[in-house]
């Protein structure tokens, strides 16, 4: 559905994005994340035909967009960051005008205005002026515009963004729908938004795609540890020194029942979890930027075994070695009765704030020419667009 081949744009002497590289097939629902400043409109602007690649090759459906953009842009809705409405106009007139500008034969324009209408639950409105409209409303006429022309591809640029957590989720449920009969590549820095949309998402981070899977499986292409917590009644010594002489052991952290100190070892229980929402960004990125998953906790940090007897603790392997049959043997073989194990894994902001943070990328991009670093010239980028005359609209 979608080839974007080794694509890079440099803004006069800045560089956008550095050769992006990714398919899309068609009934996905990718969610392409990013921190600000990352690419991801740039990419996208690419997509859509509004910005030609300083190299690289862009294909919707097998048509190169350099060669036929007008076909290619046929198969693409596309909704920017700001819906590109005319506030005085009503929501009819707008995507009548709409029509007009996509080439739909004036006899179908009709049927096609009311099924849009009634797909984005806009019907009772059609002679609403825009302007009077809420944001919420505002987005679905975005989007409407965008699918208006039947297309097989949805790019959509933030389009939750600016909106009240109520209007968050009728957006998100449009989408969901639309999914159903498009493929959709949707930019967002928002990472509930992926879990609650996407099969699959594309990291973006200072101009290079730095990941590429399955939510659920990103964990596993990061981390070459396996994790696994567990809750053990007995003596505390000699469950630390039993699980430390397990075959395939390489690391035992005892976890501190106040949040923080999980959350400050990088590490997410069941427990902390719903605890660790005021300060939990800060200590995240304190415990990924550190050495905080390698184990090496002082044994000052660690907390005693509860009154009751029982441990909790993180066992690591290496290799990503599942080491769970042999710890429970060996706690079993002590009568150490294990009350609950859990595998751990990272979650999409651990990974997202790993791969985000991570200084080698900013070695790399030094060594590659340099990149301005993201946000410095924002204010600047639809001037330097407009003078650079390279959209197709
Ligand atoms: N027209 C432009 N001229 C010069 N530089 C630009 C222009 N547009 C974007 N940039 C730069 O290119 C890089 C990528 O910007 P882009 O807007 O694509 O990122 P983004 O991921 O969409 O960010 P945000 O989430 O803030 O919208 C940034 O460093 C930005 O400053």
């Amino acid at each position: 559905m979608l080839e974007v081949k080794q694509v890079s744009k440099l803004y006069e002497n800045q560089r956008g994005v550095h050769n992006i590289d990714f398919s899309m097939t068609r009934g996905e629902i990718v969610g392409f994340l990013g921190p600000n400043g990352a690419g991801k409109t740039t990419t996208m602007r690419m997509i859509t035909g509004y910005l030609n690649p300083t190299r690289g090759s862009i294909a919707i459906d097998g048509l190169p967009m350099a060669d036929h953009p007008k076909k290619a842009r046929q198969k693409i809705g596309y909704l920017p960051e700001t819906p590109p409405l005319y506030p005085e106009m009503s929501i009819t007139s707008y995507l009548k005008f709409i029509a007009d500008l996509r080439d739909i034969p004036v006899r179908e324009q009709k049927t096609r205005i009311g099924e849009v209408i009634e797909r984005l639950g806009l019907q009772g409105r059609e002679r609403q002026i825009i302007r009077s409209l809420s944001k919420g409303y505002k987005q679905r006429i975005g989007l409407a515009q965008a699918i208006l022309h039947g297309p097989d591809l949805l790019v959509l640029d933030e389009p939750t963004s600016g909106l009240d957590p109520k209007q968050i989720i009728e957006i998100r449920a449009l989408i969901r729908e639309l999914g159903e009969n498009h493929t959709v590549l949707l930019s967002t820095h928002i990472l509930p938004e992926i879990n609650a949309l996407c099969n699959r998402v594309l990291i973006i981070h200072q101009g290079r795609i730095v990941l590429d899977g399955q939510p659920d499986q990103l964990a596993n292409s990061l981390n070459d540890t396996f994790e696994v917590s567990l809750e053990v009644k007995g003596d505390r010594d000699t469950i630390l020194t039993e699980l430390r002489g397990t075959p395939g052991v390489t690391a035992v952290r005892e976890l501190n029942d106040a949040p923080e100190s999980a959350l400050a070892a990088g590490i997410k229980t069941e427990d902390t979890a719903v605890e660790a929402a005021g300060g939990a960004e800060d200590a995240l990125v304190d415990g990924l930027g550190s050495d905080a998953r390698s184990g090496d906790t002082e044994p000052s940090q660690l907390a005693a075994a509860d009154s009751t007897g029982t441990v909790k603790v993180v066992v690591e392997s290496a290799d990503r070695q599942d080491i769970r049959e042999a710890v429970f043997y060996r706690l079993a073989e002590k009568r150490l009765p294990i009350l609950s194990m859990k595998k751990e894994s990272l979650s999409l902001e651990d990974i997202f704030l790993k791969l985000t943070t991570d200084e080698r990328l900013d070695g790399n991009e030094a060594a590659d020419g340099g990149q301005t670093q993201a946000g410095e010239t924002s204010g600047s980028a639809e001037s330097a667009a407009d003078r650079g005359g390279d959209s197709h609209a």
